[in-house]
Protein backbone atom coordinates (compact mmCIF):
# COMPACT_ATOMS: atom_id res chain seq x y z
CA UNK A 1 0.00 0.00 0.00
CA UNK A 2 1.34 3.47 -0.48
CA UNK A 3 1.67 5.97 2.15
CA UNK A 4 3.28 9.02 0.80
CA UNK A 5 1.65 11.69 1.64
CA UNK A 6 0.42 12.59 -1.88
CA UNK A 7 -1.53 9.05 -2.08
CA UNK A 8 -3.16 9.20 1.08
CA UNK A 9 -6.72 9.63 1.78
CA UNK A 10 -6.88 13.21 3.32
CA UNK A 11 -9.41 11.94 5.88
CA UNK A 12 -7.85 9.09 7.07
CA UNK A 13 -5.79 8.92 10.42
CA UNK A 14 -2.64 7.16 11.58
CA UNK A 15 -2.12 6.61 15.05
CA UNK A 16 0.73 9.19 14.23
CA UNK A 17 -1.99 11.90 12.95
CA UNK A 18 -3.91 10.92 16.83
CA UNK A 19 -1.05 11.32 18.70
CA UNK A 20 -0.33 14.80 17.18
CA UNK A 21 -3.77 16.19 17.31
CA UNK A 22 -3.27 14.59 21.33
CA UNK A 23 0.19 16.54 22.23
CA UNK A 24 -1.48 19.72 20.40
CA UNK A 25 -5.12 19.50 22.45
CA UNK A 26 -2.58 18.73 25.42
CA UNK A 27 -0.51 22.35 24.49
CA UNK A 28 -3.72 24.04 24.39
CA UNK A 29 -4.76 23.10 27.99
CA UNK A 30 -1.07 23.82 28.92
CA UNK A 31 -1.35 27.63 27.32
CA UNK A 32 -4.33 28.38 30.01
CA UNK A 33 -1.86 27.49 32.95
CA UNK A 34 -0.42 31.05 33.28
CA UNK A 35 -3.99 32.05 34.34
CA UNK A 36 -5.78 35.14 32.76
CA UNK A 37 -5.73 38.94 32.52
CA UNK A 38 -9.06 40.52 32.92
CA UNK A 39 -9.53 43.83 31.54
CA UNK A 40 -12.54 45.74 31.18
CA UNK A 41 -16.10 44.41 32.57
CA UNK A 42 -17.24 42.28 29.32
CA UNK A 43 -15.85 39.18 31.75
CA UNK A 44 -13.86 37.69 28.78
CA UNK A 45 -9.76 37.49 29.84
CA UNK A 46 -6.86 37.88 27.60
CA UNK A 47 -5.77 34.04 27.31
CA UNK A 48 -2.70 32.18 25.41
CA UNK A 49 -5.15 29.64 24.80
CA UNK A 50 -6.15 30.92 21.24
CA UNK A 51 -2.35 30.81 20.38
CA UNK A 52 -2.83 27.42 20.69
CA UNK A 53 -5.80 27.18 18.44
CA UNK A 54 -3.73 29.28 15.69
CA UNK A 55 -1.11 26.90 16.34
CA UNK A 56 -3.28 23.65 15.62
CA UNK A 57 -4.81 24.75 11.98
CA UNK A 58 -1.21 26.42 11.77
CA UNK A 59 1.10 23.67 12.25
CA UNK A 60 -1.14 20.99 11.86
CA UNK A 61 -3.86 21.51 9.46
CA UNK A 62 -7.22 21.26 8.91
CA UNK A 63 -8.18 17.71 9.88
CA UNK A 64 -5.52 16.92 12.56
CA UNK A 65 -5.55 20.57 13.87
CA UNK A 66 -9.66 20.71 14.38
CA UNK A 67 -9.06 16.93 16.21
CA UNK A 68 -6.68 18.68 18.57
CA UNK A 69 -9.33 21.47 19.34
CA UNK A 70 -11.97 19.01 19.07
CA UNK A 71 -10.67 17.20 21.92
CA UNK A 72 -9.08 19.94 24.10
CA UNK A 73 -13.19 21.01 23.75
CA UNK A 74 -14.40 18.00 24.59
CA UNK A 75 -12.19 17.43 27.67
CA UNK A 76 -13.30 20.71 28.55
CA UNK A 77 -16.53 19.71 28.30
CA UNK A 78 -16.58 16.78 30.40
CA UNK A 79 -15.22 18.68 32.84
CA UNK A 80 -11.84 18.80 33.10
CA UNK A 81 -10.96 22.32 34.44
CA UNK A 82 -8.70 23.15 31.81
CA UNK A 83 -10.05 26.30 30.66
CA UNK A 84 -8.26 29.45 31.78
CA UNK A 85 -8.57 30.37 34.59
CA UNK A 86 -9.31 26.55 35.45
CA UNK A 87 -12.79 26.71 34.60
CA UNK A 88 -14.66 23.72 32.39
CA UNK A 89 -16.40 23.70 29.39
CA UNK A 90 -19.36 23.46 31.17
CA UNK A 91 -18.99 27.09 33.18
CA UNK A 92 -17.41 28.68 29.64
CA UNK A 93 -20.80 28.19 27.92
CA UNK A 94 -23.02 29.78 30.86
CA UNK A 95 -20.77 32.57 30.80
CA UNK A 96 -19.62 35.56 28.83
CA UNK A 97 -16.86 33.80 27.00
CA UNK A 98 -19.45 30.88 25.48
CA UNK A 99 -18.68 32.22 21.91
CA UNK A 100 -15.09 32.84 22.15
CA UNK A 101 -15.26 28.78 23.52
CA UNK A 102 -17.68 27.34 20.74
CA UNK A 103 -15.57 29.63 17.72
CA UNK A 104 -11.85 27.60 18.67
CA UNK A 105 -13.58 25.29 16.02
CA UNK A 106 -14.78 27.11 13.02
CA UNK A 107 -11.21 29.35 13.60
CA UNK A 108 -9.39 26.30 13.29
CA UNK A 109 -11.29 25.19 10.77
CA UNK A 110 -10.62 28.05 8.64
CA UNK A 111 -7.01 28.11 9.56
CA UNK A 112 -6.31 24.83 8.73
CA UNK A 113 -8.06 24.70 5.22
CA UNK A 114 -6.22 27.88 4.45
CA UNK A 115 -3.38 27.32 5.21
CA UNK A 116 -3.46 23.40 3.36
CA UNK A 117 -4.23 25.37 0.50
CA UNK A 118 -1.18 27.26 0.67
CA UNK A 119 1.15 24.12 1.10
CA UNK A 120 3.45 22.81 0.20
CA UNK A 121 5.02 26.11 1.13
CA UNK A 122 4.59 28.07 3.52
CA UNK A 123 4.67 31.38 3.53
CA UNK A 124 5.04 33.77 6.42
CA UNK A 125 2.89 36.52 5.01
CA UNK A 126 0.40 34.61 3.93
CA UNK A 127 0.39 32.23 7.30
CA UNK A 128 0.00 35.25 8.99
CA UNK A 129 -3.09 36.95 6.87
CA UNK A 130 -4.68 33.50 7.57
CA UNK A 131 -3.84 33.41 11.04
CA UNK A 132 -5.71 36.66 11.90
CA UNK A 133 -8.75 35.70 9.44
CA UNK A 134 -9.15 32.53 11.38
CA UNK A 135 -7.89 33.52 15.01
CA UNK A 136 -9.69 36.98 14.70
CA UNK A 137 -12.04 37.88 12.07
CA UNK A 138 -13.98 34.49 12.55
CA UNK A 139 -12.95 34.26 16.01
CA UNK A 140 -14.13 37.93 17.64
CA UNK A 141 -17.37 36.90 15.22
CA UNK A 142 -18.67 34.35 17.10
CA UNK A 143 -17.25 35.71 20.13
CA UNK A 144 -19.36 38.94 19.30
CA UNK A 145 -22.54 36.51 18.58
CA UNK A 146 -21.87 34.34 22.41
CA UNK A 147 -21.44 38.35 24.47
CA UNK A 148 -25.29 39.32 22.60
CA UNK A 149 -26.32 36.35 23.67
CA UNK A 150 -24.81 35.86 27.27
CA UNK A 151 -24.43 39.43 28.18
CA UNK A 152 -27.00 40.97 26.32
CA UNK A 153 -24.91 43.19 24.63
CA UNK A 154 -25.85 45.13 21.65
CA UNK A 155 -23.88 44.60 18.25
CA UNK A 156 -21.84 46.93 18.52
CA UNK A 157 -21.10 46.88 22.43
CA UNK A 158 -20.14 43.17 21.73
CA UNK A 159 -18.03 43.86 19.01
CA UNK A 160 -16.03 46.83 20.62
CA UNK A 161 -15.26 44.37 23.16
CA UNK A 162 -13.25 42.38 21.05
CA UNK A 163 -10.96 45.84 20.44
CA UNK A 164 -8.93 44.87 23.84
CA UNK A 165 -8.00 41.76 22.28
CA UNK A 166 -6.46 43.07 18.79
CA UNK A 167 -2.92 43.62 19.91
CA UNK A 168 -2.18 40.69 21.74
CA UNK A 169 -4.22 38.57 19.23
CA UNK A 170 -2.26 40.02 16.21
CA UNK A 171 1.03 39.19 18.05
CA UNK A 172 -0.11 35.59 18.28
CA UNK A 173 -0.87 35.38 14.54
CA UNK A 174 2.28 36.65 13.77
CA UNK A 175 4.63 34.42 16.49
CA UNK A 176 2.03 31.27 14.75
CA UNK A 177 2.78 31.88 11.53
CA UNK A 178 6.84 31.93 12.66
CA UNK A 179 6.50 29.22 14.50
CA UNK A 180 4.71 26.98 11.57
CA UNK A 181 7.32 27.93 8.60
CA UNK A 182 9.91 26.88 11.09
CA UNK A 183 7.68 23.37 11.70
CA UNK A 184 6.87 23.12 7.99
CA UNK A 185 10.78 23.36 7.04
CA UNK A 186 12.22 20.90 9.30
CA UNK A 187 8.81 18.58 8.71
CA UNK A 188 7.68 18.78 5.32
CA UNK A 189 4.66 16.74 4.92
CA UNK A 190 3.10 17.52 7.96
CA UNK A 191 0.31 19.30 5.80
CA UNK A 192 -1.38 17.11 3.21
CA UNK A 193 -1.81 20.38 0.82
CA UNK A 194 -5.32 20.67 -0.45
CA UNK A 195 -6.01 21.34 -3.95
CA UNK A 196 -9.96 22.61 -4.50
CA UNK A 197 -9.50 21.04 -8.39
CA UNK A 198 -8.05 17.97 -9.29
CA UNK A 199 -4.97 17.42 -10.67
CA UNK A 200 -4.78 17.14 -14.77
CA UNK A 201 -1.15 16.47 -14.76
CA UNK A 202 0.24 13.32 -16.01
CA UNK A 203 3.97 12.77 -15.49
O1 LIG B 1 -11.83 30.42 28.25
C1 LIG B 1 -12.80 30.63 27.51
O2 LIG B 1 -13.96 30.34 27.81
C2 LIG B 1 -12.56 31.25 26.16
C3 LIG B 1 -11.77 32.51 26.32
C4 LIG B 1 -11.72 33.22 25.01
C5 LIG B 1 -10.92 34.49 25.09
C6 LIG B 1 -10.94 35.22 23.78
S1 LIG B 1 -10.17 34.30 22.49
C7 LIG B 1 -9.97 35.69 21.49
C8 LIG B 1 -9.66 36.83 22.41
N1 LIG B 1 -8.25 36.89 22.66
C9 LIG B 1 -7.96 36.72 23.94
O3 LIG B 1 -6.80 36.75 24.41
N2 LIG B 1 -9.07 36.55 24.64
C10 LIG B 1 -10.24 36.55 23.79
Amino acid sequence: MDTTTAHRNPWSLSVADLTQAAVFAALIAALGLPGTINIGSAGVPITFQSLGVMLAGAVLGPKKGTLAVGIFMVLAIAGLPILSGGRTGVTALSSPTAGFFIGFLPAVIVIGLLTAMMMPRYRVLWGIVINLLGGMVVLYACGSIGLMIRSDMTLWAAVATNGTFVIGDAVKAVVTALVAAQVHRGWPGLITPLRLRRSTATA
